[in-house]
């Protein structure tokens, strides 16, 4: 594209120089004098060469990744996407995080003048179709940057080193256009693990990756977002400050959220007046943005199959069964059911573990994520090296809480527990094998020991289970009013923060000091 517009400067140049040349042939009285005669011959050949040049060079296709260019053809995906954070429902913490991004981008001499290098990389994971594309798009559209969408697989090719090529190109290609964002989907098809002994294209690939993301800096504004569906197989490598330092989950939409996207996609659509979104939002629970937008398309497209101007509940209704039914999940009624026991459950450990100041939390939830249907996150440990006996007592009561609210509330236990046991166990193992903290005495146990005298130690980790388990109990059951609480408000709105946490728990009088 530069070179025709260069070579149109030049064009207009020597239509310029043949003007006067013109002009000087015809009032030679007021010659301009700018040319000797000799040079006349060599403005009109070069002006015909540089004419016919022109119109004879077509635009060449530059050497970037078919994804790149593909990208390009579809014209709605141009270089600047017009997609905005407006065009993202829900996901508003994520979006609040990229605000510093996004004002890195746009004022980017003010932290180059400070010496701030730009952050690099961003990570973002999580189950398909939660709107990681959708973001990394925002972000250019938000800072008017090229956006450059590459995937994973993409560069994975036969040829050893095309793959290697693919990754320059498409840095160098961002440089030159920048401010950038470079979008790789599917990053894991290139950034597993590498093979320490073999030297495949895939982890040239991801070799290449490495050093370009290490190469660009300052004076850059690039800024490269990955996306991957499994965090937990990249190499540790790209997750290194200075490469993918900034991992964002974006998960499934809670309720709220949900109704949002709900409402974006359905904006252009005429709906009859008795639809409820939020009522749909209800009926849609643990479905991704890209599902909940496939419903509202399913529901306009079953609405023109049965000869209607608007959309209804029934074809709503018809297009939630559709999409669930390629799912395959469990009917919603089971769902429903299910989503009281993991509401206690996971109300359960919010409690236990605020009473015992354990870990601090920052969100419950009961939209699935992966294999777990509800969960507890907590602030990362700050890099805590020194732990305490009470601290451990205190970790393992917090994660067998979630049972114990079921045992206490339903007096029926569940498969839910698995994850929460297998933590538990581990933490009790350890205190009995690797930090003598049992009446075992102070040793450490080593492994063939453990298997000669598995039913010694069987029993020690049995007693700190057991007794972290009544702790558990007891606390709940001394504040049933409260998990019912968490759990109900957690029922309503799917997610619950820290604040919203704290505000259930100022209208109860403060639980009892359970923490030593
Ligand atoms: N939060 C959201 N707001 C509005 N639309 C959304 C949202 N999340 C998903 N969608 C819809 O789902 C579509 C697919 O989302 P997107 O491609 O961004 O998901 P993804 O997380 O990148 O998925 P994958 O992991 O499969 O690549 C979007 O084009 C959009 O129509
Ligand atoms: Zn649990």
């Amino acid at each position: 594209m530069k070179k025709k517009k260069i070579l149109f400067l030049f064009l207009i140049l020597g239509l310029m120089s043949s003007a006067i040349l013109m002009y000087d042939k015809y009032f030679p009285s007021q010659s301009l004098a700018v040319f000797r005669t000799g040079d006349r011959i060599t403005v009109w050949v070069i002006t015909i060469i540089l004419f016919i040049y022109y119109i004879t060079t077509e635009t060449k296709p530059q050497l970037v990744p078919s994804v790149l260019s593909s990208e390009k053809e579809t014209g709605r995906d141009k270089d600047k996407p017009d997609v905005s954070f407006k065009d993202v429902a829900g996901l508003e913490e994520i979006k609040e995080e990229l605000q510093e991004t996004i004002d890195f981008i746009n004022n980017s001499y003010k932290y180059r003048r400070m010496g701030a290098k730009i952050p690099k990389g961003i990570l973002f994971y999580g189950p398909p179709g939660t709107g990681k594309t959708l973001l990394a798009k925002a972000v250019a559209g938000e800072t008017n940057s090229t956006f450059l969408y590459a995937s994973g697989s993409e560069f994975v090719e036969k040829y050893v080193g095309v793959g290697a090529k693919r990754v320059r190109t498409l840095f160098e290609k961002a440089k030159k256009e920048a401010p950038s964002i470079i979008f790789i989907d599917e990053i894991d098809a290139i950034g597993t693990k590498r093979n320490l002994e073999s030297n495949n294209e895939k982890d040239q690939t991801l070799n290449q990756l490495l050093v370009e993301m290490d190469g660009f800096n300052t004076n850059e504004t690039v800024i490269v977002i990955g996306a991957t569906n499994r965090i937990d197989l990249l190499d540790e490598a790209l997750l290194r400050p200075g490469r993918f330092d900034r991992h964002i989950f974006v998960g499934n939409p809670n309720v709220r959220a949900r109704e949002q996207i709900l409402e974006v996609h359905t904006k252009n659509k005429p709906l009859d007046k008795s639809i409820d979104i939020q009522d749909i939002a209800k009926k849609t629970h643990g479905l991704s943005g890209a599902q909940l937008a496939n419903i509202a398309n399913e529901a306009a497209i079953i609405t023109v199959r049965n000869n209607k101007n608007f959309i209804g509940i029934e074809e709503f209704n018809a297009a939630i069964e559709r999409v669930l039914a390629g799912l395959e999940v469990k009917n919603p009624t089971v769902l429903h059911k299910e989503k009281k026991t993991v509401a206690i459950h996971e109300a359960g450990h919010a409690l236990v573990s605020k009473v015992l100041e354990t870990d601090m939390v920052q969100k419950v939830s009961i939209v699935p994520r992966g294999q777990a249907l509800g969960y507890v996150l907590k602030f990362p440990d700050e890099e805590r090296y020194l732990l305490t006996q009470t601290e451990l007592l205190n970790k393992i009561t917090g994660l067998l809480a979630g049972r114990a609210a079921e045992e206490l509330v339903f007096k029926e236990i569940t498969t839910g527990a698995k994850d929460d046991l297998n933590k538990a166990t581990d933490i009790a193992r350890e205190m009995v094998c690797s930090y003598g903290m049992t009446p075992l005495g102070q040793i450490a146990v080593e492994d063939h020991y453990i298997s000669q005298n598995f039913n010694l130690i069987r029993v020690e980790i049995k007693k700190i289970i057991d007794d972290c388990y009544k702790k558990a109990y007891t606390i709940l059951d001394e504040n049933e009013k409260l998990l019912h609480d968490i759990s109900n408000t957690l029922l309503e709105q799917e997610t619950l923060t820290s604040d919203e946490l704290d505000e259930i728990f100022k209208k109860y009088e403060k639980p009892l000091d359970y923490a030593t």
